[in-house]
């Protein structure tokens, strides 16, 4: 029977507003204060994008399925998800600051680049998953405008150093693949793994 939950294993607001959006009931399951969900992000030398991208969403899907023991919570689908910049088989990850954000947005800027995003559904033993690659277009942006975009905070705490949800949506050519993917939760593909599950029980009469 389908869980009329899940657990979305998550800091990242968007991946709860994208939820919301196509009306999954979610809890979120987050990291004890203890976890280095950093050390889980960390690159190893010579690994794809894809390959990454699908390392690090396995990873945090495990660890989330680990913090439900300890926690003894209630059985309930887990949702993990990863964003991962790509361009010319180089990853861009979240910038250490402004002036690394600066360096991959000149990067970007008047290139086509990928977006990888993975989720994943943890049921009991099982882990399921999907990737969804986007290919985004930057407009060439002046050294003036970076600087002015990054001053704006935007860049902070994404993937490649920009939010397409955000100002820099002016400077978007084209894009090819998934929007919500993109923002960091690809929701057909999510909606295709968790079926029923996070669906409000039918209404009794
Ligand atoms: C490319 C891009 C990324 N992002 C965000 C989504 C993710 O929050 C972030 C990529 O970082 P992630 O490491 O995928 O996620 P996170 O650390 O924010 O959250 P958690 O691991 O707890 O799930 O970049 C946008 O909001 N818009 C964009 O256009």
């Amino acid at each position: 029977m389908p869980s009329d939950f899940i657990y979305l294993a998550s800091t990242s607001p968007r991946r709860q507003e994208l939820l919301a959006q196509i009306g999954v009931r979610f809890e979120l399951l987050l990291p004890d204060p203890d976890e280095d969900a950093e050390a889980l992000e960390a690159f190893r030398p010579g690994e794809s994008p894809t390959r990454y991208v699908e390392r690090v969403t396995l990873a945090k899907a495990a660890a989330a399925r680990q913090r439900q023991a300890r926690r003894a919570l209630p059985p309930a689908p887990i949702l993990a998800a990863d964003t991962t910049v790509a361009i010319g088989g180089r990853i861009l990850a979240k910038p250490a600051d402004d002036a690394d954000a600066c360096r991959m947005l000149t990067e970007l800027a008047g290139r086509t680049h990928r977006v990888l995003t993975a989720v994943a559904v943890v049921r009991g033993p099982r882990i399921e998953h999907r990737i969804n690659v986007s290919r985004v277009s930057f407009a060439r942006m002046s050294a003036a405008e970076i600087a002015r975009y990054v001053a704006s905070g935007e860049p902070r705490g994404k993937a490649g150093g920009y939010a397409i949800q955000g100002m820099v949506a002016r400077f978007v050519r084209r894009i090819e693949g998934s929007h919500s993917g993109i923002m960091g939760l690809p929701l057909y593909e999510t909606a295709q793994l968790l079926r029923d599950d996070g669906s409000p029980p039918p209404a009794t009469r």
